[in-house]
């Protein structure tokens, strides 16, 4: 279709700019027969050549001014969309690195090559075209101009389906494409000091690779469901939160013991959404300013993650010990005090300084965003941090279920039943044993080592968590009858030594009553 409906192309225009010149020049032609010669000779060269051309330019803006100009993201689009096609069709391709791509080398078609498309049974052609000008310019040598770009033929009787669609599909299938092939970044945020300076930067990266998703993750199937369809709403909900005039944001605390796997629950979050994640170090930020100057770098379409809150920052306490420093040092120094204490309220992270930051304007630029916090003790928490609306879910990971250890038994050992799944179910049911301690254990240490090893070796292993857990309550329980019995004695020991100050007190009050009453009598008989 190409070679061919060039050809016509040119064939087409010819006759068409031959009968429009014509009809354009001749004076002799009347106003209205040159009108129906104009028409005719569009009609014309539309039966000689039925094609409609799209262009798609490299570059847009303003073509004098060179810092105006802009690479075109509908040109980007284009080409990421046709380099698959253009590697199993064109001939000539060129290869281009890159940067941060899971396809580091991506192939597309060479100048003047072109590729065909199939969109609803209709067939479509693309072309990519170069046009070189040569321009003066100051120097000795002309200034080559390049400028390139796509061209799209289609037959006329498609144009509402190209124009209407399929250019869209395009674009979109293009950018999915590029987010798909995009390799995600694990920030995490430099210490101010480093901030100053060349490619200093606040935020560095590296490439996410944890392998975490919400397959391997080990929790109860019902649970998980719950979580990955909220994601989903999440994920599409962009109109719905403009609707209701919300920043696109979602909050997520993920509490539970150490082990149960709230990391791997942010991985296998940001896996499947296709985030980066903003691995948030609070111990290391200054204070609110700091903190906002972070955030704001952040980019949408990202997880902000502060791991156990309640230990990056005495967020509850912070400001009470400020203040209760703050009194002490004013006892000693109160004129510098008077400033002073009003400095430490702003240089320090405070609850109120990140409840901003997470309600604040900056989370309404850009894609949406999700801010997770996780934290080993969930009751230490300030109410006001945890609020529904900032953490929207609350998503608790707990001790190995039956039904997790089946998922880590999957992912370790590859088997979905075995006659010991029903002593390990039993035993799980009356023993706290975290995924990380059954993952441990199910994880074949040596080749020799089979499933039925493994799951042996994990009853061994529960059977012994269960033994210490008894022993720990046991002790704990030895421990308090100790120090009730303690109490209990030195309650005793305090009331025989009140019992006593007692009689003491008794006793020289009786003998002050016999004094007073000797004195009274001894002044009576004198009188
Ligand atoms: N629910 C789980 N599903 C699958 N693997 C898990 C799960 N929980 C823990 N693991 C395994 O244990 C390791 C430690 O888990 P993870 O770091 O996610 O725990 P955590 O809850 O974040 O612990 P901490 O509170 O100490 O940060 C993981 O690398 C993973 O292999
Ligand atoms: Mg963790």
């Amino acid at each position: 279709m190409t070679m061919m409906g060039e050809t016509w192309s040119h064939i087409g225009s010819l006759i068409a700019t031959i009968m429009f010149l014509w009809a354009m020049f001749d004076k002799y032609f009347p106003d209205h027969l040159r009108s129906t010669i104009l028409s005719y000779s569009m009609k014309l060269a539309s039966f000689v050549y039925p094609y409609i051309n799209i262009t798609f330019n490299e570059f847009i803006g303003d073509s004098d001014k060179y810092m105006h100009l802009k690479r075109s993201d509908a040109y980007a689009a284009i080409e990421t969309y046709l380099s698959g096609k253009s590697s199993g069709e064109a001939r000539n391709l060129k290869a281009t690195v890159v940067k941060d791509s899971s396809q580091p080398v991506q192939l597309s078609m060479d100048e003047n090559e072109g590729v065909t498309d199939e969109f609803k049974g209709v067939k479509l052609s693309w072309t990519l075209k170069k046009n070189t000008t040569r321009t003066q310019s100051f120097s000795v040598f002309p200034k080559i101009d390049e400028k390139k770009y796509y061209k799209l033929t289609f037959h006329k009787s498609y144009r509402d389906l190209v124009c209407g669609t399929y250019i869209n599909h395009v674009m979109q299938k293009g950018k999915e494409i590029t987010v798909s092939n995009r390799q995600r970044k694990l920030y995490t945020n430099n210490p101010s000091q480093n901030w100053e300076g060349y490619k200093a930067r606040k935020w560095s990266h590296v490439t996410f690779e944890h392998l975490a998703t919400f397959d391997t993750l080990a929790m109860e199937s019902k649970k998980k469901l719950g979580i990955v369809n909220d994601l989903e709403k999440f994920r599409k909900g962009k109109e719905y939160y403009t609707k209701i005039g919300k920043a696109w944001k979602r909050g997520y605390l993920l509490y539970g013991p150490p082990g149960t796997g709230k990391s791997s629950m942010i991985a296998a979050m940001a896996n499947h959404l296709e985030y980066d994640i903003y691995d948030l170090e609070l111990t290391t930020v200054k204070d609110n300013t700091e903190l906002r100057r972070l955030l704001i770098e952040t980019t949408g379409k990202s997880i902000i993650v502060i791991e156990d809150i309640d230990c990056s920052l005495d967020l509850t306490g912070q400001r009470k010990k400020d203040k209760k420093k703050a009194k002490d040092e004013e006892a000693k120094d109160p004129i510098s005090k008077m400033t002073k204490g009003e400095e430490d309220s702003n240089t320090k992270v405070t609850l109120s300084g990140l409840l901003n930051f997470i309600d604040g304007l900056w989370s309404a630029i850009g894609g949406g965003r999700i801010i997770v916090f996780t934290t080993n003790h969930v009751e230490k928490l300030d109410a006001a941090l945890i609020r529904r609306g900032r953490m929207d879910k609350h998503i608790e990971l707990s001790y190995c279920g039956f039904e997790a250890f089946k998922v880590l038994a999957k992912n370790y050992l590859d088997v979905d039943s075995h006659p010991l799944f029903v002593t390990i179910g039993h035993l799980l049911e009356e023993t706290n044993i975290t995924p990380a301690d059954v993952a441990e254990n199910l994880m074949p240490k040596s080749l020799n080592e089979d499933a039925e090893a493994c799951l042996k070796k994990l009853i061994e292993a529960i059977k012994t968590a269960k033994e210490e857990a008894t022993k720990k309550v046991e002790e704990e329980a030895r421990l308090k009858a100790e120090k009730e019995e303690n109490e209990k004695q030195e309650d005793v020991k305090v009331d025989s030594s009140l019992a006593k100050v007692k009689e003491n007190c008794v006793g020289v009050l009786v003998k002050e009553d016999e004094a007073l009453a000797k004195e009274v009598k001894d002044n009576d008989a004198t009188a």
